[in-house]
């Protein structure tokens, strides 16, 4: 891979920020008709970690792009305003200040920070004035089966506490049973209790069955309205996996080469090596191009990435930091 575009200054810099998505009618012939062809995806899906090499003196520069989309998460029962603060610096400084100086990459920061509805305040209040926005998940997650209109009234209380993001999770049951109406009526009140908030679509993929389903459920939300499709919450006992990402991504591509919107994806749940990120990066710059290597078009949903790319980093400063990362940066 080449050089990717990227500022000193992080996700703040760059470039365009994504309309909303206004969505579509439901278009059931498109859902009905929407294919996976498994046994090719799953082919093509083994090549890609072996596929697509980054040249040494670009993997700096591909790692603090990774850096700069990772919604950084913290989703546990034991999270407190301690640990979300702590979180909030390390999505300020996300690597050793001496690091960064040497990769010419002050002010580098994650894209976000994610956490559940009770710690958005501690988050906004430790981010304020950083540019970075808080996520929420909402409407019951992981499972998304308290009330209904208990997760509709959730989303409203996380975007008045401060959430700019909502990360929703979809009913699995509307998908199993192909009840495309009733997920995309969901989806739609969803994406209208977040107001000016963009949505973030959680598919829980691992629980969906097929990749059939996963490219049905992928298209019902975005004719809904979804800014974001995402792949899972990190609870499934599958998350993130790179024959979900083709399936889902060219979803994506579809919905933009059917409509002209643009909508993000975000792969979610055990991603915590370096290396994986480099491969899914590299699998959107084929499959959608530099577009979407942007943070309002694609995130790493991640609470652990980080430490490993920091570690890569680390190691590249102090042995193998290389005069062509300069050049190539220049
Ligand atoms: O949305 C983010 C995921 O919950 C994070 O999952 P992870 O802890 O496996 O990185």
């Amino acid at each position: 891979m080449q050089t990717p575009t990227i500022s000193a200054e992080g996700h703040q810099l760059p470039t365009a920020i994504e309309p909303r998505n206004p969505g579509m009618e439901l278009d059931l012939d498109w859902v009905r008709t929407a294919q996976a062809n498994t046994s090719a995806i799953e082919r093509r899906a083994k090549t890609l970690p072996g596929r697509r090499s980054v040249k040494k003196e670009y993997q700096a520069a591909w790692l603090c792009k990774a850096i700069s989309l990772i919604d950084l998460t913290t989703l546990s029962g034991d999270d407190s305003e301690g640990r979300v603060e702590r979180l909030c610096a390390k999505a300020k400084q996300p690597v050793r200040a001496d690091i960064l100086e040497a990769l010419d990459m002050t002010g580098l920061t994650t894209g976000a920070v994610c956490v559940y509805h009770d710690m958005i305040e501690s988050a906004v209040a430790s981010l304020k004035g950083s540019g970075i926005p808080v996520a929420a998940v909402s409407t019951g997650f992981p499972a998304g089966l308290s009330p209904y209109h208990l997760r509709i009234a959730e989303i409203g209380e996380s975007v008045k506490a401060g959430a700019e993001e909502i990360d929703i999770v979809i009913t699995r049951r509307h998908v199993l049973q192909g009840n495309w109406q009733a997920l995309y009526d969901e989806m739609k009140e969803m994406r209208d209790a977040c107001g000016d908030a963009h949505v973030k679509a959680i598919l829980a993929t691992g629980e969906l069955g097929t990749l059939r389903n996963v490219a049905r459920a992928s298209l019902v939300c975005m004719m809904a309205g979804a800014d974001f499709i995402k792949t899972s919450t990190g609870k499934e006992s599958v998350n993130a996996t790179l024959p979900v990402s083709l399936v889902m991504i060219r979803a994506i591509r579809d919905y933009y080469d059917r409509t002209g919107h643009r909508v993000g994806y975000k792969p979610a749940g055990g991603i915590s090596k370096a290396k994986d990120a480099l491969v899914y990066l590299s699998l959107m710059k084929d499959e959608l191009g530099d577009r979407w290597l942007q943070p309002d078009l694609f995130r790493f949903g991640a609470s652990s990435l980080l430490n490993d790319i920091e570690r890569q980093l680390e190691h590249h400063v102090s042995g193998h930091y290389s005069a062509g990362y300069r050049h190539a940066m220049a």
